[in-house]
């Protein structure tokens, strides 16, 4: 007996704050839909001025404390070793061919005969209530789901909801297909590859199919040997990479939480068999502490072990690390995934292009040497192809995972429904400067200011509207700071600043507004 699968009906609020949240990163400059003007494109999005800041923000930290500024070595205290890496989005393709990319990078889809709407079969749930039929969902359209339940006088409690996948297949004559009335439209799940394709070059044949890469790690495994032989570096050690990373996704959904094109931020840690499941551990809760470092709420997130029946065959361990989303709340979602690879990826390349791709341990021969083993025993075990532990992660799922934190709807205040509460650091702006009025001399003391602070922090100098305005526009961006140049300024050479989530006031001196700004994380 499998257990009771989670209810597919995210609360109507989520999704609505969902549809809010979009709407605001539209009508401000975070994200918008690729090409519109044309339409869209189904999967495409591009970042505006204010999400391009933030996923900088985020991407620099990142690097930051990945490879400038590694954590420790628990045992040592020294740093530990990450180096960075930006390899071409395009590789030769047997490389995807030795990855097993071009084999078995593919999603189970079903299609319906009816609507011909093609879905994941593990995205769809299926209620089945005894004696009177079996539904399949949409997933997270609420609406759509009461309306279709309704329409067939059947509730949600009146029976069992099982994920599609683990329906067996002589069932699916029973079904009704998500997006008809119909019962029996589905076609068996077929595998449906999620590799992108491309022909560098003249001639578009087969023999020039080259592929955009679907995730950045191969880069890496591709230039194992280069790092190790030019950076004098030893095992263990680790490199990372930030990038774009392409999939064909089947169905890309909840804004940019599944995307064709993306980012994603990855590091492949080398180490010794024997010392992997120590790393894997360690890695795992080291990026659950970057993540908390984000300023995202402990209480939405957590770790999610995969069991058995989900890990690949060369894998021993992996873990995800889940956030909350509103469309998946009150459930998780991946953000991220700690794998233990075992060598599986440094040996396939091995294979596949005849390079020596492992690695001689030289300490380890001193030890073993010491420990009295025997010299074939020594030999045999000093040379071995690295165990590698993988945190991958989304850099633009991070950006949807900031933006979730932050949105908050504001009814209180008048002028903006929502503030947008970013920690200091990752804010796209950091203060907005204003002279109270437009005369009177304010202008000029607000606009010097403004051109001092701006050589250090991002903000913003606004004169128009009303300050209620002001206030409201910079709310709505999540800037933390406004700073506003009135009558007492003129007199005594004090500022007022406003803090954006409690909207407290505080006087400080107009030559301490930099260092303030600083103080408080900017
Ligand atoms: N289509 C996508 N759009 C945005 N981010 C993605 C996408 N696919 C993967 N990612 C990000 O890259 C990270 C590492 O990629 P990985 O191959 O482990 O993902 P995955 O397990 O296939 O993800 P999922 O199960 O959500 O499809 C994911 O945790 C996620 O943050």
């Amino acid at each position: 007996m499998t257990a009771p699968a989670q209810r597919p009906t995210p609360p109507a609020d989520a999704a609505r704050s969902m549809e809010a949240l979009v709407s605001l990163c539209k009508r401000r400059g975070f994200v918008f839909p690729a090409s519109e003007i044309y339409g869209g494109i189904n999967g495409f999005w591009d970042y505006g001025p204010l999400g391009t800041a933030l996923k900088n923000h985020v991407r620099d930290h990142w690097w930051h404390q990945t490879v400038e500024c590694p954590p420790l070595d628990p045992d040592s205290g020294e740093p530990l070793s990450v180096l960075g890496l930006d390899s071409a989005i395009i590789q030769n393709p047997k490389v995807w061919e030795a990855s097993g990319h071009v084999g078995g990078f593919s999603d189970p889809m079903v299609d319906c005969r009816e609507t011909n709407g093609r879905y994941r079969q593990d995205q769809v749930e299926v209620l089945f209530v005894e004696g009177r039929g079996a539904w399949a969902f949409p997933e997270n359209k609420p609406d759509a789901i009461a309306k279709k339940l309704r329409k067939a006088g059947v509730t949600i409690d009146d029976g069992e909801v099982k994920n599609l996948s683990q329906v067996d297949e002589s069932l699916y004559g029973t079904i009704v297909a998500p997006d008809t009335d119909k019962a029996g439209t589905l076609t068996p799940p077929r595998e449906f590859n999620l590799m992108l394709d491309t022909y560098p070059g003249v001639i578009r044949n087969e023999e020039n199919k080259a592929y955009l890469r679907p995730e950045t790690a191969q880069g890496i495994f591709l230039n194992y040997l280069n790092v190790l032989n030019t950076m004098r570096v030893k095992v263990p050690f680790g490199i990372a990479q930030i990038g774009k990373s392409f999939r064909n996704e089947v169905t890309p959904r909840n804004f940019i939480f599944r995307s064709r094109e993306f980012e994603q931020m990855e590091m492949e840690w080398f180490c010794s068999e024997e010392e992997a499941p120590k790393w894997y551990d360690f890695w795992k809760h080291e990026r659950m502490r970057w993540w908390e470092s984000l300023g995202i709420d402990q209480a939405n997130l957590r770790f999610r072990d995969h069991g058995s029946d989900e890990l690949a065959h060369y894998s021993s361990a992996c873990v995800d690390v889940e956030y909350r989303y509103p469309f998946t709340a009150p459930g998780f979602g991946e953000l991220e995934g700690v794998a233990h690879r075992g060598n599986f990826d440094l040996t396939a390349h091995t294979r596949a292009s005849n390079a020596k791709l492992d690695y001689f341990d030289q300490e380890l021969q001193l030890r073993l040497k010491a420990e009295g083993v025997g010299k074939d025993e020594i030999k045999e075990r000093s040379r071995y192809t690295p165990h590698v532990i993988e945190p991958a992660s989304g850099l633009t799922r991070a950006v949807l995972v900031l933006l979730c934190e932050a949105f908050t709807p504001s009814p209180e205040r008048s002028g903006s429904d929502y503030v947008m509460k970013f920690k200091p650091k990752f804010a796209p702006v950091k203060a907005g400067v204003f002279p109270l009025v437009n005369k009177d001399g304010m202008p000029e003391v607000a606009h010097k200011l403004y051109m001092e602070l701006r050589q250090r922090f991002a903000c913003e100098y606004d004169a128009k509207q009303t300050i209620g305005k002001r206030y409201a526009r910079m709310d709505e961006i999540g800037t933390p700071f406004c700073i506003a140049v009135d009558g007492d300024t003129l007199e005594n050479n004090v500022v007022t600043i406003r803090d954006r989530d409690t909207t407290q006031q505080e006087r400080v001196g107009i030559d301490r507004v930099a260092a303030f700004l600083a103080e408080k994380g900017c």
